[in-house]
């Protein structure tokens, strides 16, 4: 079987030199050995690395047998849940789902809905007034168990659920993804009944698309999860060597960093296909977390093309050179739809009539890539052949393990994100959390 992934750095080679390609093994081989020896920094957290080939079929068949009973009895699934237990099954489901699932007539699986990503008040408030009349399930999704965005969308959706339809049937429509034994989710499952799925102790939030975490919402949008896994098995193999030479996840983390060492600071992430926005959104989050620490890290940002053309396409041509490119390219689009003709030729476009869309955006990316490298950006392709359940699962696998690497290049902890910590801490205190009362006084003195 051929690589799932490729990685194509023919246009970014005029910006590094190949001595600098050569000196960075040592560290790559480094890198590699902490990650799979398991004695790097948060070498706790490696589960994720074989997930793709978890063989626990009990509970693959349990999963397997909720997603079935949802997808025949829901209109509406609901999945709460934030950062990195939302954006993974988010990722997958927009790539590879309808794009307008929610007005089809006649579909056999539920519409999906993610909630408790934010605290948006007239979007949760509204959401409630498409609800009714809807037969809603609930996948409730917290590793921790305790973060409040999720936690507070829980609620409303609890209360909403047991009003409409009696606190026995909302429980059996409510599964929680969550610790194995511990945190305010678990608690609440076991005392309501939830039937409920396990994230691995071993594995964190951002890492977790493989697991019950993103595979539940997956297998409820009719995505087959033994092609994603297969594709995730697949990379896991491809991506294992230790040469540069023979590893495509390991170029790209080195020339990330190399990029990062010239002054490159920021990365964009370009997408020719709008179906992909929300795998951006996966890939800033696993990235900005896991690199952006001790004063470190690229800036892991987004641009949807050819729609930001027209709006960033400006600063990336002539703004400050301190940016590169990853575009993100499939091969062959799975619909195909042609230019029609015009009688009058009006628009002067009739020279594309009957031409495929999906080659008018290729040429639209190649102009984007060449402009774009001649405005010193230097672009990398990380490219699937075409947008599939195995392909993704493959491209999955293929950042991740980029991710871990580029992370220990850079000397940080990419599987921690304390950070986080600081917004959360804030926030209590000026909600009136009990105990954050001194913290309180203080930050209410600082706002106008
Ligand atoms: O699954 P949990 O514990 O609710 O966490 C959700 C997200 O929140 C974070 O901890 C950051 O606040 C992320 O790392 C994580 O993906």
């Amino acid at each position: 079987m051929t690589t799932p992934v490729s990685l194509n750095l023919h246009y970014a080679e005029p910006f590094y030199g190949e001595h600098e390609w050569q000196q960075l093994q040592p560290a790559v081989s480094e890198a590699h050995r902490l990650l799979h020896e398991g004695t790097g920094a948060g070498s706790d957290f490696l589960g994720w690395m074989d997930l793709p080939v978890n063989d626990d079929q009990e509970e693959r068949t349990r999963l397997e047998n909720a997603a079935a009973h949802i997808r025949a009895h829901a209109d509406v699934l609901l999945v709460i849940g934030i950062g990195g237990s939302s954006l993974g099954s988010k990722a997958v489901i927009s790539a590879l789902t309808h794009s307008f699932h929610a007005y089809l007539e006649d579909k056999d699986t539920p519409d999906i809905i993610f909630l408790g990503e934010h605290l948006g008040s007239d979007y949760t408030a509204e959401l409630f007034d498409a609800l009714a009349d809807k037969r809603v399930y609930v996948n409730v999704i917290s590793k921790s168990g305790t973060t409040t965005e999720p936690a507070i969308a829980f609620r409303f959706v609890k209360s909403w659920l047991e009003d409409t339809c009696g606190k026995e049937e909302a429980a059996r429509r409510i599964y929680a993804t969550t610790d194995r034994e511990k945190g305010a989710l678990k608690t609440l499952a076991h005392a309501e009944g939830y039937e409920t799925f396990v994230v691995p102790d071993d594995v964190g939030g951002r890492y977790s698309v493989f697991s019950p975490v993103g595979l539940l919402p997956i297998a409820v949008a009719g995505i087959s999860i033994s092609d994603l896994l297969a594709g995730g098995a697949e990379a896991r193999h491809a991506f294992a060597a230790e040469g540069l030479r023979h590893n495509p996840a390991y170029q790209y983390a080195a020339f990330r960093y190399l990029m990062y060492q010239k002054g490159k600071y920021i990365e964009l992430l370009s997408t020719y296909e709008p179906k992909l926005t929300d795998f951006s959104e996966w890939w800033k989050q696993l990235y900005g977390e896991s690199e952006g620490k001790d004063g470190k890290g690229l800036f892991p940002a987004s641009v949807k093309f050819t729609t930001d053309l027209h709006s960033m396409g400006q600063y990336i041509q002539e703004g400050r050179r301190h940016l590169f490119e990853t575009v993100l390219h499939i091969g062959t689009s799975t619909k195909e739809i042609k230019i029609p003709d015009m009688s009058g030729n009006e628009d002067g476009l009739n020279y594309l009539a009957g031409e495929r869309l999906h080659d008018v955006n290729e040429k639209a990316y190649q102009g984007t890539l060449l402009a774009h490298t001649d405005g010193n950006v230097p672009n990398a392709i990380v490219g699937i052949e075409r947008l599939d359940a195995y392909s993704l699962g493959a491209l999955i696998y293929f950042f991740e393990k980029a991710c871990a690497l580029s992370g220990y290049l850079l000397g940080v902890n990419p599987f921690d994100q304390p950070g986080v910590e600081s917004y959360k801490q804030n926030m209590f205190a000026l909600l009136g959390k009990p105990g954050y009362e001194k913290q309180r006084a203080e930050l209410e003195k600082r706002l106008d």
